[in-house]
């Protein structure tokens, strides 16, 4: 029989205070109703009284110790039979069958038929998919790729949308009713495209970026090589993450001594991690030799937008047959604007790699933390700004916005992390003078970071900010099967930096120079000179 530790008797002795850790539940509780919603932890909610074990990699928060948080259980690649009905709509919507896959606001037949047979598909049950964690995710992934083909087969008339967009119910009940168990809102994230979508050859043995990496994807939207490539990247990166995060948690681990051993070996680690970094950032760069960028920015992309792509004047997405209360509405989710019936759209950004735990938090804002990322400001700020004022919004809402995309468990993870007691740079800091070999070191890590960050915008300018001035070859403007008079149309555009948003909803050229130059900001020694820049 277990005993109330928290209550006075004889043998018990005196009594636990509230909120002591021995009389907290376990790390993180039912998943709350709306993934933006902040979740808990007992180190969080005990005010300090409670052991921080964030150098534990823990199945509480799904991340695993060899595979970090690429699922370490094989990906479904096809629902059971009750679900036959949405994956055979998938099915037809890429084109697995005998005709091609549908195109992109392409207003045909084809998808007109489509489209009209999932306004006509019964709402199916989603008990039975309570029963698996792998059912739930696949079960996420396969309707919120329906709810994009949905989306972007509908002509749009006029342009940008003035109402929301209805999302029939066969799609809208069911995905509303499974993403709080995961803690996503209702819409293709990181997670469904890389951490629910690779695979890796061997079934049976364990996923190895050495011997066992992840080489291929279940789904896509276009059927390109480019596509599943851009996928197996990121999921290649996660792997490699899942080494980096093993130093962090190594690291963390000293700090809580931070003897002298401690401090020479935390000094060893951060060498380490500058290492694990930069062999990220070769992966990444990888993307050049394997994605097309042509047919990154006009064939793939444009797939990903979510109800906020039009920017502030979004009129959102309208779920249908559900109310206002469900998963997702928060205030900053709806659009002004509701269909006919009353139904207001909601607001939510397509994926992102910033939504990514492993890519936005443990190798990079865990470095520089000093505070709280999921307070008011986000975690990359360097030690000179003050935790309360945050004197760049754009990334403090970008970081808090991509939180709200991760897997419950993954964002709870952060929190977690974020209580750490002994943050990573007040400590170098303090030792910064007696303790040199330390301080360089973590310079080192910063250096390494800021090495990836320049490499990433490389990759930015190739696939987003040049293609988007650039006319599509003729090859592509087939695929998108553009009429002569939209090529005549089609002449070079101008394009303003300043106007780009990236699919995360962030005016991307502003969002990933502040990431960069914070991370030189952030090294304790003397930052090195500007970079690469956005042009
Ligand atoms: C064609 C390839 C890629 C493009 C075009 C691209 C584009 C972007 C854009 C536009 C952003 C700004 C945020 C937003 O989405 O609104 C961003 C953020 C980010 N991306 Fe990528 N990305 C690519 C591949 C990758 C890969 C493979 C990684 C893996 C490490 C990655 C890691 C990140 C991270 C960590 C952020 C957050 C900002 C930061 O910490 O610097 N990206 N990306």
């Amino acid at each position: 029989m277990s005993r109330d530790l928290t209550q006075t008797s004889p043998e018990a002795g005196p009594s636990i205070p509230s909120g002591h850790f021995l009389s907290l539940s376990p790390s993180y509780a039912s998943p709350s109703s709306s993934p933006s919603v902040l979740p808990s932890t007992s180190s969080h909610l005990s005010g300090g009284l409670a052991p921080n074990v964030a150098s534990l990699a823990s199945a509480d928060f799904e991340v695993d110790v060899r595979t970090g948080f690429l699922p370490a259980t094989r990906n479904l690649t096809r629902l059971p039979l009750e679900w036959e009905l949405w994956e055979s709509a998938l099915d037809a919507a890429r084109g697995t069958g005998e005709n091609g896959q549908l195109r992109l606001q392409g207003g045909g037949e084809r998808e007109k038929l489509w489209r009209a047979g999932i306004e006509t598909m019964g709402v199916l049950d989603t008990v039975g998919l309570r029963s698996s964690i792998r059912l739930l995710r696949r079960a996420h992934l396969v309707l919120t790729f329906l709810l994009h083909f949905y989306v972007h087969t509908t002509p749009v008339e006029p342009t940008p949308r003035t109402t929301p967009l209805p999302i029939p119910e066969s799609i809208s009940v069911p995905l509303l009713a499974i993403s709080p168990l995961l803690g996503l809102p209702p819409i293709v994230t990181y997670s469904d495209t890389v951490l629910y979508n690779f695979l890796a050859p061997n079934p049976s043995a364990e996923l190895s970026l050495a011997t066992n990496p992840p080489t291929h994807v279940i789904t896509t939207f276009t059927g390109t090589k480019s596509e599943e490539q851009f996928y197996v990247i990121s999921a290649l990166c996660e792997i490699a993450g899942a080494e980096a995060l093993k130093l962090m948690r190594q690291s963390l681990d000293e700090l809580f001594v931070a003897d002298e051993k401690a401090l020479k070996r935390l000094a060893h680690y951060l060498r380490k991690l500058a290492v694990q970094i930069d062999r990220i950032s070769d992966i990444t760069m990888s993307l050049m030799k394997s994605v097309d960028p042509e047919e990154f920015y006009h064939l793939i992309r444009p797939w990903f937008r979510g109800g906020d792509s039009d920017g502030p004047q979004s009129a959102g997405w309208a779920f249908l047959g559900v109310d206002d209360d469900a998963a997702g509405t928060q205030a900053e989710n709806l659009a002004d604007r509701a269909t006919a019936d009353g139904v207001r759209g909601r607001l939510f950004s397509g994926p992102s790699a910033g939504q990514s735990i492993c890519h936005s938090y443990p190798p990079s804002h865990s470095i520089t933390l000093n505070h709280n990322p999921v307070s008011t400001n986000a975690g990359i700020a360097p030690a000179a700004e003050t935790p309360t004022a945050p004197s760049r919004p754009n990334e403090a809402t970008f970081v808090q916005r991509m939180l709200q995309y991760m897997p419950l468990a993954h964002r709870t993870f952060l929190l977690h992390l974020s209580t750490h007691p002994t943050p990573l740079r007040p400590l170098v800091e303090h030792y910064a003078r007696t303790h040199p070999k330390l301080a360089e070191a973590y310079d080192g890590a910063l250096e390494a970071l800021k090495r990836f960050r320049e490499k990433h915008m490389r990759i930015v300018s190739l696939y987003i900010v040049q293609q988007a001035r650039r006319r599509p070859s003729e090859r592509v403007r087939q695929i998108l099967g553009h009429s002569e008079a939209d090529d005549n149309e089609a002449e070079e555009v101008k394009i303003e930096l300043g106007e780009m948003r990236g699919t995360g909803g962030s005016p991307l050229f502003k969002f990933l120079k502040r990431c960069r130059d914070n991370t030189t900001k952030a090294m304790i020694g003397r930052p090195a000179g500007p970079g690469f820049d956005l042009s």
